[in-house]
């Protein structure tokens, strides 16, 4: 099988046109969709530039419904994982792991792709993280989201995502009798989701310009 001895590191991604929408008082709508593309691209490729520092084999993919989203993953070297039209973000990494489990990968790192500023080496830490079969990692946002997560296969929890999920998942490990390892990694605690979490984009960046520029 493709995935033996290996681990996915899956990015679940909605089409840009209907993500951020907390941000539309903040942003026309071509502006969400740019950002949201924007963030995508920029998490994937530092993700690849974490993997490929690594030993560890680690293969990246995206799980999406979206045409566009899948056709710029393809050239951007990801695999592409049908959503199955999920319509919730837990249903979408469910997906993902059903697909990795099939094709034998030993662990799933899911990462959501609207972090503000990721960097290749927290990445590469947590990607290199041994988890074993009796770990769980979990990355928390500063809002108690979770901003990575790592799971052996099959994993043996359902995946809990939403507000404060990095509560529920460490529950959901714990009782399904792995070690939940909270990492708590600076480059990973903000996600874009409200025009405050703006600030946090790197200076230049469209999204910060734009909030700049409206005060
Ligand atoms: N494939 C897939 N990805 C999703 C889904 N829901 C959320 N995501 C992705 O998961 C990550 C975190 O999701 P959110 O923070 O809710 O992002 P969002 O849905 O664009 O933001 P809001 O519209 O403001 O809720 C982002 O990369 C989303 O694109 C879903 O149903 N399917
Ligand atoms: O972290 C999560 O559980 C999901 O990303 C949803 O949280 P958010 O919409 O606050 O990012």
């Amino acid at each position: 099988m493709s995935g033996a001895g290996k681990r996915l590191a899956v990015i679940p991604m909605k089409d840009p046109r209907h993500a951020k929408t907390r941000l539309s008082f903040a942003l026309s709508d071509g502006q969400r969709a740019r950002l949201a593309l924007g963030l995508f691209r920029a998490t994937a490729a530092r993700l690849r530039e974490a993997a490929d520092g690594l030993e560890a084999q680690v293969d990246l993919a995206v799980v999406t419904g979206s045409p566009v989203i899948r056709d710029v993953a393809a050239a951007l070297g990801l695999r592409v994982i049908d959503d199955d039209g999920a319509g919730a973000l837990s249903g979408a990494v469910e997906t993902a792991a059903r697909w990795a489990e099939r094709r034998g990968y030993e662990a799933l790192c899911v990462l959501p792709g609207d972090l503000a500023d990721p960097d290749p080496a927290e990445l590469a830490r947590l990607l290199a993280f041994p988890i074993g079969g009796d770990a769980a990692v979990i990355c928390p946002a500063k809002d108690l989201g979770t901003n990575a997560l790592m799971v052996p296969l099959p994993c043996p929890f359902g995946f809990a995502y939403g507000p404060k999920s990095t509560v529920a998942h460490r529950r959901a490990a714990e009782a399904a009798g792995l070690r939940p390892v909270v990492m708590p990694l600076a480059s990973l605690r903000v996600d874009i989701d409200t025009a405050a979490d703006l600030h946090h984009l790197p200076a230049g960046h469209l999204g910060r310009r734009r909030l700049e520029g409206a005060q």
